[in-house]
């Protein structure tokens, strides 16, 4: 990690507490994280251009593969400051005392994103407009000269009214600033926000800014540049940042019907539907069919129960080797109860941390996300899409959609013959469970209070009362 450069603003970051941060104070070179070193992701662009969108969604993915991240808002910081929202006065760049309590809002959120990535934080997301070249000096100040850590800014410049318009009525007239105030009255109040900050507003230019590291999305994706990125993670986030988009569509997600191994318990294994099996494959059919969803294509995995139960869905399909189960290992085909008694050790430490887990010449729940990261990649790109998968894998992308962590993730309720419908909402994501009228076994394995739980292997058949509720989960 290089030095840190003279500290030309030490009086002002003195006064500010920022002495204790230093990084000499912290030792940093004795980090053995997977991100060798702190990043900061500081978001560029003027209101309503999708900024806390791509922060929170960058967010999870990079949580989804295991790199710790967080969002520090600097709106939060704002309202945290100022008892109420003043109208867009508040913006004005002639508005001297609001600018002064803006600027410290920036430092106190700096010093946060500082303190955060000392205490072992990877990524930290500075969600603000960042709008001026004075604001990314400073912060290139504070991040590179001064505390040593890898800066990178995403500029997302939108000029189609149209998506500034619903980025607007989606999450901007509902936004706690606007509280006591009417739709319209929001509306107009933020347009005119809007307008003050344009009148300061600089945008990323190679020929001026050319030290900094960055990218540039114009138009939510319509043409990406970047410059000067550095590093692994950086390419990881330029790459993922190109991949997504805001078209509305629906991810539709089942596990095959229930198979001739679901029956008997047994894990993993390559067998077929039993007939109950193949009666959820003709009303998942039927229920698509009926739908009548626009462009969707079905993906299945490798393995003879998925490819079954879609045999008569009539969308284009391809099959993915990467959504195929778990791999168990020695423990394949076998059924908890025999795994038990047999490998009493293994099926322990699968209990205590059953994420991190692998099955001895098999994978761990880790190693799914990490096969599965193309195929998330490749979703981002689609619309409707259909995937037929399994319980372990099927884990690990609901988690992904849901933002659940690595404890929660093995978990989570995968049920048989039940659909998940995800539909994007703002900066979250709906969730709708619907559970198709043919019964299948439970194979679902509750997190063991204590080891000797005695839940292990159990088989019940779910009725519509077990069946998780819907809900929205925000992101
Ligand atoms: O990680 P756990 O909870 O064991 O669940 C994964 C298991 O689910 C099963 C069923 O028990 O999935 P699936 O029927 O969807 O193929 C096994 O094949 C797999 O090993």
């Amino acid at each position: 990690m290089a030095a840190p450069a003279e500290d030309k603003n030490n009086d002002n970051m003195k006064s500010l507490g920022w002495k204790f941060l230093h990084k000499e104070t912290f030792g940093i070179g004795e980090r053995a994280n997977y991100v060798n070193s702190p990043h900061v992701i500081a978001m560029v662009g003027l209101p309503a251009r999708g900024k806390t969108y791509i922060s929170k969604k960058l967010s999870r993915y990079l949580n989804w593969i295991g790199i710790n991240t967080k969002v520090f808002n600097l709106g939060e910081y704002r309202r945290h400051a100022t008892d109420a929202y003043r109208s867009h006065e508040f913006f004005r760049p002639d508005n001297e005392v609001a600018m002064a309590i803006r600027q410290h809002c920036a430092e106190m959120a700096l010093q946060d994103v500082c303190q955060w990535l000392e205490n072992g934080g990877e990524v930290a997301v500075f969600d603000a407009t960042n709008s001026t070249r004075e604001r990314r000096r400073m912060i290139k100040d504070i991040i590179v000269n001064k505390m040593g850590y890898k800066l990178f800014f995403v500029e997302s410049i939108c000029d189609d009214p149209q998506i500034i318009e619903q980025n607007i009525m989606e999450v901007k007239v509902s936004s706690p600033d606007y509280r006591n105030m009417n739709m319209d009255e929001a509306l107009n109040d933020f347009r005119l926000r809007i307008e003050h900050y344009q009148e300061r507003y600089e945008p990323l230019v190679e020929e001026i800014e050319t030290d900094l590291s960055y990218m540039k999305i114009y138009n939510t994706g319509e043409k990406v540049v970047v410059h000067k990125h550095e590093g692994h993670i950086q390419s990881r986030i330029v790459y993922y940042l190109m991949n997504i988009h805001i078209t509305p569509r629906t991810i539709y997600l089942t596990r095959h019907g229930e198979s001739e191994h679901n029956l008997k318990g047994l894990i993993g294994g390559d067998s077929v539907l039993s007939d109950r099996g193949r009666r959820y494959s003709q009303a998942l059919s039927k229920y698509i069919q009926e739908q009548q969803i626009e462009g969707l294509r079905v993906w299945t995995s490798w393995l003879k129960r998925t490819i079954q139960t879609v045999a008569d869905v009539n969308a284009p399909q391809e099959r993915w080797k990467a959504l195929n189960e778990i791999d168990a290992g020695i423990c394949e085909e076998m059924t908890y109860e025999q795994i038990q008694a047999k490998f009493p050790e293994e099926f322990k430490a699968r209990d205590q941390n059953k994420f991190a887990y692998r099955y001895p010449r098999g994978e761990s729940y880790e190693d799914l996300v990490v096969r599965l990261e193309p195929v998330m990649m490749e979703l981002e790109r689609q619309g409707n899409v259909l995937v037929v998968s399994h319980q372990a894998v099927l884990r690990c992308v609901l988690a992904y959609f849901l933002d659940k962590s690595a404890d929660e993730l093995p978990y989570l309720k995968v049920p048989l013959h039940t659909i998940i419908k995800l539909t994007p909402v703002a900066y979250g994501c709906k969730v709708e469970h619907i559970k198709l009228p043919i019964d299948a076994v439970d194979t679902h394995r509750a997190k063991p209070e204590m080891p000797e739980d005695d839940s292990a292997g159990s088989s019940t058949v779910v009725t519509p009362d077990d069946s998780p509720t819907n809900g929205t989960c925000s992101r």
